[in-house]
């Protein structure tokens, strides 16, 4: 498998700079924006929103992350403000929708902001979410089942069962999604326990894919997964992976099919994730919905599925020439004013931005 192209604007890529923190910072804008329901524990998602040359670019690594792991969302950032998302590929992408750890009773809600439920191609479901048990992830799945009866089912554990867990978990949720069941995302942490689980799995007759989602961002070796064969696809994320043409790079490398997903991005995030699933080949429902779980967003006109899917969005003469160009949908002033973080708040973000700078630069 060949090697994977340095981060964006690190010391080892030829082919762009990393602007001076300064530059950076000149029009950077923390936000703080609230969701209609806990996602990952959290009810509002921050993210700084950065305008480079080439368009609208977002740094929002995870509260809990810290620099040298915030270096390759910075690069991402880089390259989506100072390089562009680059060409069009496939101009319209399938959305599975995102079910958090929700009850039943609110499952309907949630599957609503995705659009006509008809249409929904593929739903993600959480599952092993802490304080809760088997029996709740089963009643979940159910309730999706039973109002989406004809979309594909993801269960995605984020690592949170132990081996014995996952066996049960597995048996139980393909019990309900039958052959609906896609595959199950991640339900052990880490690269050869989820190989071993794998294996388990088909001695035993059960046939679920398994995809790596944290054993691929979080890991040293982002190929580490693939040349183990400890899954059958590859859930993606723009930001963690340093960018559009790294993830591309993996995914190419992995020679397995892919998902990309969002970080809980911003549309303008966003906006990257669909540049990356654009130049897939694979048809597959991709993670890239979750503007529906905000509620409220830095765009007017914020990048939620409608139809089952979503328009990769492309610079206003693109769609006349034959190679379109992937360009962010800008900001709405009045929206970044009314979420705009505090003073302190847009301090932390500049120190996480620079603490991330100094690890780009030396990494
Ligand atoms: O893939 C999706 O449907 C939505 C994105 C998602 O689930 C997610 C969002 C933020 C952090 C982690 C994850 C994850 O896939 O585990
Ligand atoms: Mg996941």
């Amino acid at each position: 498998m060949s090697e994977i192209p340095p981060l964006p604007g690190s010391a080892a890529d030829e082919l762009l700079a990393l602007p001076p923190v300064e530059e950076l910072l000149a029009s950077a804008v923390a936000v703080a924006l609230p969701m209609r329901t806990r996602f990952r524990g959290q009810t509002v998602r921050e993210a700084m929103l950065l305008r480079g040359p080439a368009g609208w670019a977002e740094f929002a690594p995870f509260g809990e992350y810290e620099a040298p792991e915030t270096a390759s969302w910075l690069a991402a950032a880089v390259e989506a403000g100072w390089r562009g998302l680059g060409a069009v590929g496939r101009p319209r992408i399938p959305i599975n929708a995102t079910m958090p750890a929700v009850g039943p009773e609110q499952v309907e809600a949630v599957l609503r902001g995705f659009g006509d439920l008809d249409r929904i191609p593929a739903v993600k479901v959480k599952v092993a979410e802490a304080g809760q048990s088997l029996d709740d992830d089963v009643a979940r799945l159910a309730e999706v089942r039973r109002l989406v009866p004809r979309a594909m089912l993801r269960a995605d554990a984020n690592g949170a069962w132990t081996r014995a867990q996952a066996l049960a978990g597995a048996e139980a949720l393909a019990d309900v999604a039958g052959d609906r069941l896609e595959y199950l995302e991640q339900p052990v942490a880490g690269i050869e326990p989820l190989a071993a689980l794998r294996e388990t799995l088909h001695h035993r007759g059960m046939t679920v894919p398994i995809a790596a989602d944290e054993a691929v961002r979080k890991a040293e070796d982002p190929l580490r997964v693939a040349r183990l064969g400890a899954a059958d696809l590859i859930v993606v994320k723009v930001a963690p992976l340093g960018g559009i043409e790294r993830a591309l790079a993996v995914v190419r490398a992995s020679g397995l099919q892919a998902v990309v997903s969002s970080a809980l991005d911003t549309s303008i995030g966003l906006a990257a994730g669909l540049a990356l699933a654009s130049r897939l080949e694979t048809p597959r429902a991709c993670g890239l919905g979750t503007a529906a779980l905000l509620a409220s967003d830095v765009v007017a006109a914020p990048l939620i599925p409608a139809d089952g899917g979503l328009d990769v969005p492309q610079d206003v003469d693109g769609a006349a020439t034959a190679a379109g160009t992937v360009r962010a949908p800008a900001p709405d002033e009045r929206l970044l004013a009314a979420h705009r973080l505090d003073a302190a708040g847009q301090a932390r973000w500049r120190r996480r931005l620079q603490a991330a700078h100094a690890g780009l630069a030396g990494g």
